[in-house]
Parts: C-alpha cells; sequence; structure tokens
C-alpha cells in the first residue's frame, strides 16, 4: 500500500499573512516524519492542510500518489490524533474505538473484532467496558491511538500528542508510539516543539520557523550538520559565535570574532572572506585542557549545573559571549566556581561554520 505523501509546492495565506511558505516535500510510505519548530511556525496548519480540515491557497497534496484536491478530510486516508486527544467521556472505551466504524455503518459484530484487535495492539486488552475517566493519562493517549487506527488510515498525523503527559510518561510513550508506527507500517506524521521527541522517534525531521522549511534530515545528520542558523540553534544545544571570514582553505576556514580572535571551523564550501558568517560548537565538543586544540579561548564561569553523570558549566568569554561547556563529572574540579577563569579549546573539525550573523 502506498502511503507516501508528495507536499507539491503548497502555501497557506491567512489574508496578508502567509502562514507556510511554499514548501515542497516528500514522506515515504512508512515513515516516522516529524515537523519541528516552535509555536505559530505553521506546523498544525501543515497537517490540516494534509488532513483536508484547510485547503492550500496553492500547490496541492498528494497521498499515495492521488491529488488530494477537493476530497474533503472525511473521505481523505488520514486519521488525527488531537493535543487535548478528544476522547468522548460518555461511551466506554470500545465505543470510543469504535466510533468511527459505526459512524460508516459498519456492523457491530465486525466493529468489535476490529476494536478487540486494536486494544491488544495497545496493551490494554481488558479495558474495552472502562469509562474514559477511568484511565490513567498514558492510556487515553493509547486509546486515543487505537481510536484513530480503528478507521484504517494510510497515514496518521498526530499533533503534539503528548503535550498533556508528565515527562516521564512522555518518555515512554515515545518508545510506544515508535513501537506502533513499527507494527502497524503506516506512515506517521507528527508536529511538535519538543526536539527530543522529535529527535529520538522520527526517520526524518523538518525543522521549520516562521512557516519556512529550514532543513530535513534524519536526526544524527541534523544534530551533526545543521544547515542554517535557525536549524542549529533550535536543535539540541549549541554554541554560537559570530564572525568575519578572513582565510578560506580546503578544510578550514578561518573567522575574525573580534575580543575572541581568530577561530577556525569546517569549510562549509559556500563562504569567501569578508563575508559574515556564524562558527557553532556543541558543549560536549569544547575541552578543559586549553593546549589540545588550535581554538582556544578564556572565559569566566556563571553557573555550574551538575546532572548526575555530566555537568555543565556556563560561563562568559569576551564580547559577552555565552559559552556552554558539558565535562563528565569526573572532570570536576573544587577549583571551578562562579567567577574563576576556565581555559578552553575546540577542534576546528567540530565547529560548523554557517553564513549569516543573525540572532540565533
Ligand atoms: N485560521 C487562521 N487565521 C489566521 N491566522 C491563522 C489561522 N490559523 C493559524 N494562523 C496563524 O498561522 C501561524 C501558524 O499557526 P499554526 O497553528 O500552524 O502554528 P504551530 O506551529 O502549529 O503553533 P503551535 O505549536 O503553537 O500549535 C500562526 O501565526 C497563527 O496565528
Amino acid at each position: 500500500m502506498d502511503s507516501s505523501i508528495h507536499l507539491d509546492n503548497i502555501v497557506m495565506q491567512f489574508g496578508d499573512f502567509t502562514a507556510v511558505q511554499q514548501l515542497d516535500l516528500n514522506i515515504e510510505s512508512g515513515e516516522f516524519f516529524s515537523f519541528l519548530g516552535p509555536s505559530g511556525c505553521g506546523k498544525t496548519t501543515i497537517l490540516n492542510m494534509i488532513s483536508g480540515f484547510l485547503q492550500p491557497t496553492h500547490g496541492n497534496v498528494y497521498i499515495g500518489g492521488q491529488n488530494m484536491q477537493g476530497v474533503p478530510a472525511n473521505k481523505r486516508p488520514t486519521s488525527m490524533i488531537f493535543q487535548n486527544l478528544a476522547l468522548f467521556p460518555l461511551m466506554s472505551v470500545a465505543e470510543n474505538i469504535e466510533f468511527g466504524l459505526e459512524v460508516r455503518g459498519i456492523k457491530k459484530a465486525a466493529r468489535k473484532k476490529t476494536s478487540d484487535r486494536l486494544l491488544e495492539l495497545v496493551d490494554l486488552a481488558d479495558s474495552g467496558n472502562k469509562k474514559i475517566s477511568e484511565l490513567s493519562g498514558g492510556q487515553k493517549q493509547r486509546i486515543a491511538i487505537a481510536r484513530a487506527l480503528a478507521v484504517e488510515p494510510q497515514v496518521l498525523l498526530l499533533d503534539e500528542p503528548l503535550s498533556a503527559l508528565d515527562l516521564k510518561l512522555r518518555q515512554h510513550m515515545r518508545n510506544e508510539l515508535k513501537e506502533l508506527q513499527r507494527k502497524t507500517g503506516i506512515t506517521f506524521i507528527y508536529i511538535t516543539h519538543d526536539q527530543g521527541e522529535a529527535l529520538t522517534m522520527s526517520d526524518r525531521v523538518a525543522v521549520m520557523s516562521a512557516g519556512k522549511l529550514q532543513q530535513v534530515a534524519d536526526p544524527i545528520t541534523l544534530y551533526r550538520q545543521p544547515k542554517t542558523i535557525f536549524a542549529a540553534g533550535f536543535v539540541g544545544e549549541n554554541n554560537a559565535i559570530r564572525g568575519r571570514v578572513t582565510d578560506v582553505n580546503a578544510e578550514n576556514i578561518t573567522l575574525d570574532c573580534g575580543e575572541l580572535g581568530l577561530l577556525q571551523g569546517n569549510n562549509p564550501g559556500n563562504l569567501s572572506r569578508g563575508e559574515e558568517a556564524t562558527l557553532f560548537i556543541r558543549p560536549e565538543h569544547i575541552s578543559l585542557d586549553h593546549e589540545q586544540h588550535t581554538n582556544q579561548l578564556s572565559a569566566r564561569i556563571e553557573e555550574i549545573n551538575f546532572e548526575g553523570s555530566y555537568l555543565t558549566l556556563v560561563a562568559t568569554a569576551k564580547n559577552f559571549v555565552k559559552l556552554t561547556v558539558q565535562i563528565s563529572s569526573d572532570q570536576y574540579l573544587a577549583s571551578m566556581v562562579p567567577h574563576s577563569e576556565i581555559r578552553l579549546s575546540f577542534n576546528p573539525s567540530e565547529a560548523i561554520v554557517i553564513a549569516g550573523g543573525e540572532d540565533v
């Protein structure tokens, strides 16, 4: 079954405001695909265009190779799970799951067969007769998923479905969702502003900002090779240092970073001398050994946050550049106290350089 999606240059305008700028994207059949971005960047609008609740101002949505233009939401091969789940409190768990089938005129015996199968799938085999109020947050979540799957969608659309759960349950449900996706083999499109969710569950992630696609990549590539200043700053903790290009060679690029001196990073291949650029270095790639790498910095510790196996030092370098450094707990020294100086270094090969100097 082809449950691929092609967003063919879709645009969504509300009056003069463009909520989604021209978006051209393919999502593969059976993929767990996430849209990640801050509040208001257009994620829900994209989901609504796929589900048919909104018609794109321009462009077309294809599902399984079929153009969905003019196909109403209830005739599309999609099912949506909302943030608030929208379960029916007066119906039993099984009735909730069977609701979509009843609307389609499916007979009771066939409906029961489906709800039994789905209750088993979500590990709640003996809960069919329970009331919704008798379920925990995580169980409600699973029933919402079972209800969405009952109508046998080709594509499941999930609009921040874990946001109402506490942290522990949220982390647990990430694994469950991923597992369910594997078991059912259907395409999951997940939207979230939580990068942890997007990175742990997805095959690929689309990073969005202000209605615009920033980067589409698998989680590791997104973390290691962000392509835009927004993606570098939004996905994972990162340190940003602005500068101007002074030298370019095959491997490295050198930036004049004002009072921080000359710093080197990986040559991205699209910058030349005199251009503004931003260097990004991850907290785990900064060393406390001043001599270890060619890029060297001094900074003053502002905060020390003990996280168990590691700790983060938040420090300020010259030019008020804020740096976060992650070290393992065994590297901690009693002399590391707020206001003390630390000397740091990092390897140019681990620093990403991106054109531009806008705020992160
Ligand atoms: N029906 C509408 N009319 C006018 N503007 C709208 C409408 N729906 C959404 N918008 C605007 O479009 C932008 C994108 O909204 P959208 O709900 O897609 O964002 P989002 O990324 O899903 O945000 P959140 O994470 O807060 O749900 C926002 O600025 C929003 O105010």
